[in-house]
């Protein structure tokens, strides 16, 4: 794949490794992109919208105060919403992409080095109008926030609480006098806090409260809430609102604080699809299920195993592309200096980057498909399918952040102390990613909700009932006793799964023992939390491993011989990586011998030597442009030490030679003057 800048000079290391390579690049990107079609829209919209006019910053955005960088991405993203909304829609629109195409999102990473201030309005404030408001309320709301004369937010942490949405104290008591909703943030800890674009961008926000009629409280439920005046963007009378401060990322997000006091909503600013106040005040709840109000956590938990994937990718191409142009030190004494690529240990840390870049994808575009089919059955009034969802996706949103959050560290430690620079993009990326971990759900919280689930089903397969599909495997491993251990991929898969069904059976029997001392249920529960999380993550790894096995041998059906044995070697590598990652629980509930152990290093290591002439190609397939991946490590023709120095010579600091604090500390220092 060019680089899209016209021919250039590209590094002879990586031009010799894109000479060897054994595929066709270009079939693997349709691959990834599902389908040539896709692939080609995708590249003509990058090409008319990644305009040097549009994106050329001439301080690094990280050479700014908080305020400018603040300032530019306002900037930005109101640029890049224009040509969202003027261009693109040229190609017939956002439907024509499709939700599960993620085009805008990845052009957008060249637009924001940090994030987007409207990211919220456009992931969160859009989609909760759409799957919280009744069709009238819908044709109120979703034109004004389409046309961005209303920009939103998500408003449902508090201080005081995040995870325990029960917990939350703001309150929307209503009014039968006025037909209105009073919101009151009772306390400190009340205070909204952390919702993305709310410090200083926004002018509404979806605000979850707990609701109170008739002098009883029926829980939370989401408002639509104005808290600035449209014309000055003044906060109204009643709403105290600001930006948290400097974080470990999201820096350009404005993220916010909200407090009300005795603050006025219409009663029709209530999100009224899953309950309603009627004008007298009487509660009625349509939702039969329970939890539909958190359908905008479920969505972007979806997303967000997308999102982790994509930018993995985009850390093991900077990863793999420097790993070919550095080299360093001597394999044996005289020899040249080798590419670190070279190294096993390196190839060691970086392959199963890409592998696990494949599988998330995969993983993704699966549980997409998943949830599109739950969507329809809501729409239908059909909810059965929700709680294996549930658990489904709280337990891919947790590990596909957490494997990827520790895998972009990891290419950041493969790139030594280049990948320590900005520029190179990765501390960016990591910073974003790590946060995916604990946002929109906490890692141990979300396995937990999987674990419930787990257990339950556990005892339904105990008492001969019918399983659903995700957890079907425990009718098969539910009587005790070791997995048989087959090294092929389909055996790891299987011992993957036999591992989290023993896992799963010896805390339904923690539990048990502990409730039979006289503990309560919920002690005992709490007591096992530790074995019921490795047992959610477990079952989570059976279902990436099988679904990556599954898809990738059902997407290269048709591929050429040398796509479909690179992607056979990438899926054996990541099942082999962790069959070895989890030897302890292969030994304990499986057959495997050490004779088997020895075997798995040993194809692992063959792995990493087969794959090796083709890391470049793999990570050219990802086809990532230089503008998104906007790093000096990165770039498509390899001129990493050029970029390193025309990079630092655009700090500020460099400016003038001599910088002023010389004369007014080091010198008076230096002449004991001070
Ligand atoms: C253009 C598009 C671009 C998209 C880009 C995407 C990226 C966007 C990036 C944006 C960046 C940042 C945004 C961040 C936003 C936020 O973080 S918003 C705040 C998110 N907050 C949370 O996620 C809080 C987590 N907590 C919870 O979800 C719940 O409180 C928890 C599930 C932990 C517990 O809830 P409880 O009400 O207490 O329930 P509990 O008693 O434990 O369980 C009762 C019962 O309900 C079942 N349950 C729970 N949740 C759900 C659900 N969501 N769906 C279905 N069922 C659910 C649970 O399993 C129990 O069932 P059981 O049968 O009784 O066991
Ligand atoms: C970058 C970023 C952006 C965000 N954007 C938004 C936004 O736009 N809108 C919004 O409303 N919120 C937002 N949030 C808030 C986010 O959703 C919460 O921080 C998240 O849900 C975790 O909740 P918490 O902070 O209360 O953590 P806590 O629940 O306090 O977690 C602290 C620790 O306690 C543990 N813990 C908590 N409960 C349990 C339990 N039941 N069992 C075992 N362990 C437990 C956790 O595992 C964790 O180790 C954002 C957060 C971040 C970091």
């Amino acid at each position: 794949m060019s680089d899209n800048k016209g021919v250039r000079r590209v590094n002879e290391d990586l031009a010799r490794e894109r000479a060897n390579c054994s595929f066709d690049v270009r079939e693997i990107t349709f691959l990834l992109d599902g389908g040539e079609n896709n692939t080609i829209t995708r590249k003509k919209i990058e090409d008319f919208t990644l305009t040097d006019e549009l994106l050329s910053d001439k301080v690094p955005d990280e050479c700014l105060s908080p305020k400018e960088k603040y300032e530019n991405a306002v900037r930005k993203s109101c640029l890049f919403g224009k040509l969202v909304k003027d261009k693109l829609l040229e190609f017939g629109g956002l439907e024509t992409f499709g939700p599960n195409s993620f085009v805008l999102r990845r052009i957008a990473d060249a637009f924001f080095k940090e994030i987007s201030p409207l990211l919220l309005h456009l992931g969160m404030f859009v989609p909760t109008i759409l799957g919280q408001c009744t069709a009238e309320q819908q044709s109120e709301w979703l034109p004004r926030a389409l046309s961005m004369q209303v920009i939103g937010t998500y408003a449902q942490t508090e201080l005081g609480h995040g995870t325990f949405i029960r917990g939350l104290e703001t309150t929307a008591t209503y009014d039968p006098e006025t037909e209105e909703f009073v919101l009151h943030s009772p306390t400190l800890s009340s205070f909204k806090w952390w919702a993305g674009g709310l410090g200083k961008t926004v002018n509404h926000c979806i605000v979850v409260a707990q609701l109170h009629t008739k002098g009883q409280c029926h829980g939370t439920h989401p408002f639509i809430v104005q808290i600035r005046d449209l014309e000055t963007h003044q906060p109204l009378p009643g709403i105290k609102v600001g930006e948290i401060g400097p974080k470990l990322g999201f820096n350009t997000a404005d993220n916010g604080f909200l407090g009300f006091d005795k603050y006025r909503i219409p009663r029709m600013n209530m999100m009224m699809k899953n309950a309603q106040i009627l004008k007298d005040g009487t509660y009625v709840k349509l939702d039969r299920h329970g939890k539909m109000t958190y359908g905008t956590m479920v969505f972007i938990r979806v997303m967000v195993v997308n999102e982790v994937a994509f930018n993995l990718a985009k850390a093991a191409t900077i990863a793999v592309r420097y790993s070919a142009v550095r080299r360093q030190s001597e394999k044996k004494p005289g020899e040249p200096e080798p590419q670190i690529l070279d190294y096993v240990t390196q190839q060691h840390k970086l392959f199963i980057c890409i592998a696990t870049a494949h599988a998330l994808q995969l993983t993704s575009d699966w549980l997409w498909r998943t949830f599109s089919g739950v969507v329809t059955d809501i729409k239908h009034g059909k909810t059965d399918s929700l709680p294996e969802f549930h658990a489904l996706s709280s337990c891919l949103k947790a590990i596909s952040t957490s494997d990827a959050a520790l895998l972009i560290e990891q290419c950041r430690h493969s790139c030594g102390g280049h990948g320590y620079m900005m520029s190179s993009n990765l501390p960016l990326i990591y910073s974003f990613v790590t946060a995916t971990r604990t946002y929109e759900g906490d890692y141990t919280v979300l396995l937990l909700q999987t674990a419930r689930f787990l257990i339950k089903a556990w005892e339904q397969a105990e008492a001969g009932k019918p399983l659903t599909p995700t957890v079907s495997y425990l009718t098969k491993y539910f009587k005790d006793g070791r997995v048989p251990w087959d090294s092929t991929s389909e055996g790891i898969v299987n011992a993957a799964y036999g591992v989290a069904a023993g896992k799963i059976s010896a805390c339904v029997k923690s539990i048990r023992n502990r409730v039979k001392t006289g503990l309560s249920y919920e002690d005992a529960w709490d007591l096992t939390t530790v074995q019921l999380v490795a047992a959610a993550e477990a079952h989570c790894r059976a279902v990436i491993c099988d679904v990556y096995r599954s898809e990738a041998v059902r997407l290269t059906e048709k591929s050429s011989p040398n796509v479909r044995a690179v992607m056979r070697q990438l899926t054996t590598l990541y099942l082999h990586y962790w069959a070895l990652e989890r030897i302890g629980d292969l030994l304990r509930y499986s057959a495997v011998s050490e004779e088997d152990v020895v075997a798995l290093q040993q194809k692992y290591e063959e792995l990493l030597a087969l794959i090796r002439p083709d890391a470049v190609g793999l990570v050219d397939a990802f086809d990532i442009r230089d503008e998104i991946l906007n790093s000096t490590l990165g770039a498509y023709d390899g001129r990493v030490y050029e970029r390193l120095m025309e990079e630092a010579l655009k700090s500020p600091l460099n400016a003038e030679p001599v910088n002023r604090s010389f004369h007014m500390y080091l010198k008076p220092l230096m002449q004991g003057k001070l």
